[in-house]
C-alpha cells in the first residue's frame, strides 16, 4: 500500500492511503474493532459513521476464534463483513496490558490467555504469521511496549530489543500488491532513542511507520513534546500513526504534529459508559439532568442518533441499562470522531487548520449547551 501526499498546513499533512481494499484519506480516525467487531455496531452503522479502515487485535483473535478458524472464515473481512482496509496491531502491547502472567524473552513472548489460562506464545515470526492468516492490510510489526516510567537504560534496551523484532517482522511479512506493514518506533520520551529507533527502522524499510510507547500514561504534554522531535525525523512520504490516541484535542494536536493516523477505545468506550463526546466537550447521560432534556445531543450531528433520540430517551435507557443506549451513543460517538477528522482534513487542504484549532478549542471548553 502507498500513502499519497494531497496538501499540507504547517507540520499537518492530508493524503491518502492506497491499498488492496480501498483509498482512505487521510488524517483518519481507525474504530477499534478488537475481536472482530466494533462493539455494538454493525459494519454498515460503522461505514455510515464516514469511517474507511478499522483495527482488529492479533492478541484477542489468536485467543479466540484463533487466527486458524479466521482464515477458514474467509479471513477478517469476509468473516466481519468489512471490505475495507483493516489493520491488526501485533499482540505486544496487549500481552503486557492483559495477558496474565507473561514470560518476556530475547525470541518473543509466553503467556497465558486472560479468558481461559491457557498458555501462549507471539514472536515476530508468529505474529506476522497470525496477520498473514487474518488477511490484515495493513500489517504491525512484534514489539514491546514499555510502561513508563522507565530509565532512559531500561527504554534503550527495550527499544533495541524491538528493533531486532522489527527486523525479522520483515523477513516475516509476505509482501503483496495493496498490502503493508508498519515499524513501530520505541524510545519513550527520549529523543536518543527515538532517532537511533527511527534509523533502524527506515534502513528495514517499511510501507509506514508507527510511533508506539505512547499513550501510556505519559500525560498530553510529554506525549506532544515527545512528537515535537519524532515527526521531523520520520520519512515524509510514508504514512505516521499514533498508537492508541485518543481525545479529540488529542487527535487535534497529533494531526498539527504531522501525524496522519490513529485508533482509540475512547469513542467506543465511552458510548457504553454514557458518556457522549460533542462539540462543546463530553457530557455523562446517567445524570439527572438529562432526565427531561428533549434536545438532541448536539445540533451538529447527521448521525441517526442525533437526528431523533432526545438526550432524556438516552438517559432513560442507560438508566433502563437498555442494549441500544451503548449502540446508539457508540455510533454517535464514531460519527462525531469521524466528523472531527473530515472538518480537520479540510481546514488542511484550504490552510485554515490554526483558525480551527482556536475554534474548537474555545467550543470545547465552553461546555454543553
Ligand atoms: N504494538 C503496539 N501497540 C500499541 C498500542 C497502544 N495503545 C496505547 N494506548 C491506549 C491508551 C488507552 C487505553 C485504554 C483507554 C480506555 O479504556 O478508554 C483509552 C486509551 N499505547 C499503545 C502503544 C502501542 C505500542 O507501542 N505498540
Amino acid at each position: 500500500m502507498t500513502w499519497v501526499p494531497e496538501a499540507t498546513c504547517g507540520m499537518a499533512r492530508a493524503g491518502h492511503l492506497h491499498t488492496r481494499h480501498g483509498t482512505v484519506p487521510t488524517p483518519t480516525f481507525m474504530p477499534v474493532g478488537t475481536v472482530g467487531t466494533v462493539k455494538g455496531m454493525t459494519m454498515d452503522a460503522v461505514r455510515s459513521t464516514g469511517a474507511g479502515i478499522v483495527l482488529g487485535n492479533t492478541y484477542h483473535l489468536m485467543l479466540r476464534p484463533t487466527a486458524d478458524r479466521v482464515q477458514k472464515l474467509g479471513g477478517l473481512h469476509r468473516m466481519m463483513d468489512w471490505p475495507g482496509p483493516i489493520l491488526t496491531d501485533s499482540g505486544g502491547f496487549q500481552v503486557m496490558s492483559l495477558g496474565a502472567l507473561r514470560k518476556l524473552d530475547e525470541d518473543g513472548v509466553t503467556f497465558r490467555s486472560h479468558i481461559d489460562g491457557s498458555k501462549h506464545r507471539l514472536t515476530p515470526e508468529i505474529s506476522t504469521d497470525i496477520q498473514f492468516k487474518l488477511d490484515a492490510t495493513i500489517t504491525m510489526a512484534f514489539d514491546e511496549c514499555p510502561a513508563l516510567p522507565a530509565t532512559p537504560e531500561a527504554l534503550r534496551k527495550s527499544m533495541e530489543m524491538s528493533m531486532r523484532w522489527a527486523a525479522r517482522s520483515r523477513e516475516a511479512f509476505v509482501a503483496r500488491e495493496g498490502y503493508g506493514q508498519f515499524g513501530i518506533v520505541q524510545g519513550g520520551t527520549e529523543r536518543d532513542l527515538r532517532e537511533y529507533s527511527i534509523k533502524a527502522l527506515t534502513e528495514i524499510g517499511f510501507e509506514g511507520y508507527a510511533i508506539g510507547g505512547l499513550a501510556v500514561g505519559e500525560g498530553q504534554e510529554l506525549m506532544f513534546s515527545t512528537l515535537d522531535f519524532t515527526t521531523p525525523m520520520l520519512p515524509q512520504d510514508k504514512a505516521r500513526y499514533l498508537m492508541g490516541v485518543g481525545t479529540p484535542d488529542d487527535l487535534l494536536g497529533a494531526v498539527m504534529r504531522g501525524v496522519d493516523m490513529f485508533d482509540c477505545v475512547m469513542p467506543s468506550r465511552a458510548g457504553r459508559t454514557a458518556r457522549a463526546y460533542t462539540e462543546r466537550g463530553a457530557i455523562n447521560l446517567r445524570n439527572a439532568r438529562f432526565a427531561e432534556d428533549t434536545r438532541p445531543l448536539t445540533p451538529h450531528d447527521d448521525t441517526p442518533v442525533a437526528g431523533r433520540y432526545s438526550r432524556a430517551y438516552l438517559h432513560h435507557l442507560f438508566r433502563a441499562n437498555e442494549m441500544l443506549g451503548p449502540m446508539l451513543l457508540t455510533w454517535h460517538n464514531l460519527a462525531y470522531y469521524q466528523r472531527l477528522m473530515r472538518q480537520i482534513r479540510a481546514a488542511i487542504v484550504d490552510g485554515t487548520l490554526d483558525a480551527l484549532a482556536v475554534k474548537l478549542r474555545k467550543d470545547w471548553a465552553k461546555g454543553d449547551w
